[in-house]
């Protein structure tokens, strides 16, 4: 009987389910969007109800298509958006507010007056992160201070934190009636609250947060067969089926690309865009503005780091191009109307709806368009809006030389983007390096199965996952290298128009 591993990826703009099979192909999917909600300029939520039912659809979806039950699912695995803060009632099993996502900048006066004693390097020594709205320990303090009830449920130990995967695998595992309260190292990593070193809470920063230790999840290795419980019979999938691993999604990207290896890098294109270059066993500090994060971790193995650059903005660029102006239709449609001209006319976007991260880490700025002249047409700014996502790449892979002295020679990407042949042309161009699309673009997907694989025994090693990663294409650059100059002076012009807009 063919035996299946089933991906569960829960990303910032929908949720997905892919079974797949013993030779790492994709034999069925289910997609399902969900609903971005912004209550106010720069914050944004997202109903975490609505993710679980959406998690729910698309595990059925997927097994229907395939025809399939979960009795043939021998594991699953689960990656995630990161940070993105739930806090819920494990009596009855209801969230008291909507989750706050990670692009939401409501935690800005927080951070700010953390800052006061230390800078923004605060807890940068310990956790890897320096202090800004992304991470999840200021949004949970946010929480505990603004929504009724929560504060005094915490210190009952009534109230639960947890990130996306910790807050569906609690759910998939018995919710209210005893499900998991866990969450993987990689996810942990990104709160600020976790010593990158010992791989636990830090006692000293829940203190300075004032969060109740008791709401905090168990942290556990992102590859481990024995921690994270079983599905429920009567849940989505129908079976008991072992959860053997949970990965950050980008963390997931790097698994799935099976960077295993020192000096090893990839770059996503989804919601936002991220490049992690593994570091190896031990955490390596940056100084121009990266973060270092857990990358995975094998059950009983010492955790492999990365440094990482974080963009918030780059298909969410694409999407404001669709929802909020109404120059497309559909996201693909970006390329079309990019085609229509030769270039951008002059004219510049960064997309700074969330302050800038990487490598600025500024909540102070605020996205511009720069350059406008009455030349240029909506073909220009739907070029500008591509170009925003290779250029903030170059900016990241120009910190990543810096602190890692690794020179990559190649760029690997995946994630929905990658679909854009004007954009993967234009990021090669931009880096001067070749930029390389596998065949499998689903690699978060693909890391999640790939963990899960790995600890049910599915797989037997990494080097085995190696022989499953091809390439689809690659783009060599073609730029003229006085053009790309050009390009990079009018670009880190803008970066500074963005500057000191909020406050
Ligand atoms: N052909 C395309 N050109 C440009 N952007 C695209 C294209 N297809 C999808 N996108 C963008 O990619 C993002 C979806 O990518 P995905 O990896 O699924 O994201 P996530 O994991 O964050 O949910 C959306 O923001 C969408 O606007
Ligand atoms: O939804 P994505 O794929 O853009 O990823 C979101 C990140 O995990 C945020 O840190």
């Amino acid at each position: 009987m063919t035996r299946y591993i089933g991906a569960l990826d829960l990303g910032t703009t929908s949720n997905r389910f892919i079974l797949f099979d013993h030779q790492g192909q994709v034999v069925g999917t289910d997609q399902v969007e969900h609903e971005q909600i912004f209550p106010r300029p720069g914050w944004v939520e997202h109903d975490p109800m609505e993710i679980w039912q959406n998690t729910r659809r698309v595990i059925r979806g997927a097994m229907g298509k395939v025809g399939i039950s979960g009795k043939d699912i021998v594991a699953i695995g689960i990656t995630n958006q990161r940070e993105t803060t739930v806090v819920w009632d494990k009596k009855t099993g209801q969230p008291y507010s909507n989750a706050i996502v990670w692009q939401c900048t409501r935690t800005d006066d927080i951070c700010e007056a953390l800052e006061e004693e230390g800078g923004q390097d605060r807890f940068r020594r310990t956790t890897g992160l320096p202090l800004a709205t992304y991470f999840a320990g200021p949004k949970i303090k946010w929480i505990l201070d603004n929504v009724a009830g929560v504060k005094a449920a915490a210190d009952k130990g009534r109230a639960l934190f947890g990130t996306i995967e910790t807050w569906i695998i609690w759910q998939l595992t018995g919710g209210t009636a005893g499900g998991a309260h866990v969450s993987d190292v990689t996810n942990a990593s990104r709160t600020l609250l976790m010593d990158l070193e010992t791989l636990s809470w830090d006692e000293e920063i829940l203190k300075v947060m004032g969060i109740p230790r008791q709401m905090l999840p168990r942290i556990v290795p992102s590859i481990d067969k024995n921690t994270w419980g079983h599905t429920l019979n009567e849940g989505p999938l129908g079976a008991s089926v072992p959860v053997c691993g949970a990965l950050g999604d980008q963390q997931a990207a790097l698994v799935g690309q099976t960077c295993f290896g020192v000096g090893e890098a990839k770059n996503t294109y989804g919601t936002g865009c991220f490049m992690l270059l593994n570091t190896g066993t031990q955490p390596v500090q940056s100084a121009h503005g990266l973060l270092t994060t857990v990358g995975y971790q094998i059950s009983g193995e010492k955790p492999v780091y990365c440094l990482e650059g974080s963009i918030a903005i780059a298909g969410a660029l694409v999407q404001w191009l669709r929802d909020n102006l109404g120059l497309i239709r559909s996201a693909p449609e970006v390329e079309t109307l990019a085609r229509t001209v030769d270039d951008n006319g002059g004219a510049y976007i960064v997309p700074a709806f969330s302050g800038l991260f990487a490598p600025y880490w500024r909540s102070d700025a605020r996205g511009v368009i720069v350059g406008l002249t009455r030349y240029v047409n909506k073909g220009h700014i739907a070029r500008a809006v591509l170009e925003a996502n290779a250029y903030q790449t170059l900016d990241i892979m120009e910190a990543m030389k810096k602190d890692s002295g690794v020179d990559l020679n190649n760029l690997k990407v995946d994630g929905g983007m990658v679909a854009n042949e004007l954009l993967m042309q234009f990021q090669a161009d931009l880096l001067d390096v070749p930029v390389i699309r596998p065949a499998i673009t689903e690699t978060t997907a693909l890391g999640a199965a790939y963990a899960a694989g790995l600890a049910s025994g599915f797989w037997n090693s990494m080097a085995d996952l190696k022989q499953y990663w091809s390439e689809d294409k690659t783009w060599t650059p073609q730029m003229d290298d006085g053009v790309r100059q050009a390009g990079i002076r009018s670009w880190k012009k803008a970066v500074q128009r963005t500057f000191d807009w909020e406050r």
